[in-house]
């Protein structure tokens, strides 16, 4: 036994930021460290994400309840990992992968694994003194990420008439990450105020982003570089914007074809939603965009990738699912130049960081993210430090499950001081 030896884990139900049940995983060392970690949750989610499992009952909360991922924590994988020393995070994650003996974690659930590498990284942390980012990251993690904040929400994130999922403010020309927050924020509370001087609705949707019903999706860019101007700030030099398309919720055949429901603008293929991002990257400050197309759609994606790869970040969520082995393939077919990251996706610490690092090896860039379904926990604010990854998204302004990362990495860099680095690329 060492003194950051696991003697106990224990798991509890607790509810995410949409009301429905998640995992939250308890643990306790050796020397008294308590640790706990609790386990987001997506709406819009990826074809071959690990699998979150849920009870299936129905007389609780409709079939979503996570009973059964807390019992395999504690009945299966706590008596595997008591003894084990918390710090060795490589190992803990694969003796899980290995205990579950699925490819997509389905047997405990990913959601139950997950859980306890993050509460394992959390409490090794604590036991070692460190703080979660540089304990995770090293000496060297000292870069904060820009805040891609989500301040217009549609597609499944919204009940509005928007097809595209979400419209970011990214303020990479601030000097500082807590000057750019300043900046999207305030951005955020002007468009609310544009949002009310023209009678539209000011409700938000899952990530906190404004979700009123708009003649168009052009409309919402419209209006976000009116936000951006009338808080004082120059588009494209202080504060870009990037989109999440989500294109796989509005794909009728996750292929090449394409349904933009909730506008009316219809029907479309790959080609022409790659003329419409082609003309917006030309006449707005674009620039990031995730997802512009649906998950089984290589070809598509690799064309828009070749048309818009040298102007802007194209980045692939659903496509990829943190995977190493789907962003390898994308690397080899430049698919994109960019994955989404989340710990979900994937379902260990050590797999999401060997995402990362795969690639960072490439060339590509890492987009940390939260999931729309969320909780209090800050693991990825610490997480997106250790990374170096450069930006994150973490929703809007408006609802404190997304505030409590972005206040983490205020923290974070008032703890760095003069040391905090902050740029776009
Ligand atoms: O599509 C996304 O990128 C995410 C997070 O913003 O949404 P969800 O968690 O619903 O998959
Ligand atoms: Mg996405």
């Amino acid at each position: 036994m060492t003194k950051s030896s696991i003697v106990s884990i224990d798991a509890i139900e607790i509810l995410d930021s949409r009301g429905n049940p998640t995992v939250r995983v308890l643990m306790e060392l050796d020397d008294g460290t308590e640790a706990s970690a609790s386990v987001p949750s997506g709406a819009s989610t990826g074809e071959y994400e690990a699998h979150e499992l849920r009870d299936g009952d129905k007389k609780r909360y409709g079939g979503k309840g996570v009973k059964k991922a807390c019992e395999n924590i504690v009945k299966q994988i706590a008596p595997t990992l008591l003894g084990m020393d918390a710090s060795e995070q490589a190992k803990i994650d694969r003796i899980l992968i290995e205990l579950d003996g699925t490819d997509d974690k389905s047997r405990l659930g990913a959601n139950a694994i997950l859980g306890v590498s993050m509460a394992a990284a959390k409490a090794a942390a604590q036991s070692h003194h460190m703080p979660l980012y540089r304990y995770l990251g090293g000496a060297e993690a000292k870069r904060l990420p820009v805040p891609c904040m989500n301040i217009l929400n549609g597609g499944e994130h919204a009940d509005n008439s928007v097809d595209f999922q979400e419209f970011m403010a990214v303020p990479h020309g601030a000097p500082s990450f807590s000057e750019g927050l300043r900046y999207v924020a305030e951005t955020f509370h002007t468009l609310k105020k544009l949002l009310h001087e023209r009678g539209l609705a000011t409700s938000v949707g899952d990530e906190g982003g404004f979700a009123p019903d708009l003649g168009s999706n052009e409309e919402a860019i419209e209006l976000i570089v009116e936000a951006i101007e009338k808080s004082g700030y120059r588009p494209g030099e202080d504060i870009s914007i990037a989109i999440d398309s989500a294109a796989t919720s509005f794909s009728t055949d996750k292929k090449g074809h394409y349904d933009l429901k909730w506008s009316g603008a219809g029907k479309m293929q790959s080609i022409d939603l790659i003329a419409l991002a082609k003309e917006w990257v030309d006449k707005y400050p674009i620039i990031l965009w995730e997802d512009p197309l649906a998950e089984e759609d290589w070809e598509g994606f690799a064309r828009f990738t070749s048309a818009l790869g040298d102007k802007i970040e194209v980045v692939g969520d659903d496509i990829f699912v943190t995977n190493t082995k789907f962003i390898s393939r994308g690397i080899r077919e430049h698919t994109a130049n960019a994955s989404l990251i989340k710990l979900n996706q994937i379902g260990t610490v050590s797999e999401t960081v060997a995402a990362v690092r795969l690639c960072e090896e490439n060339g590509w860039r890492a987009f940390l993210s939260h999931r729309s379904g969320e909780t209090a926990d800050t693991f990825l604010a610490d997480f997106a430090v250790a990374m170096q990854s450069g930006h994150l998204k973490s929703g809007s302004a408006s609802r404190s499950e997304r505030l409590a990362k972005y206040n983490r990495l205020l923290e974070i860099e008032h703890a760095l001081g003069t040391d905090a680095k902050y740029y776009w690329k």
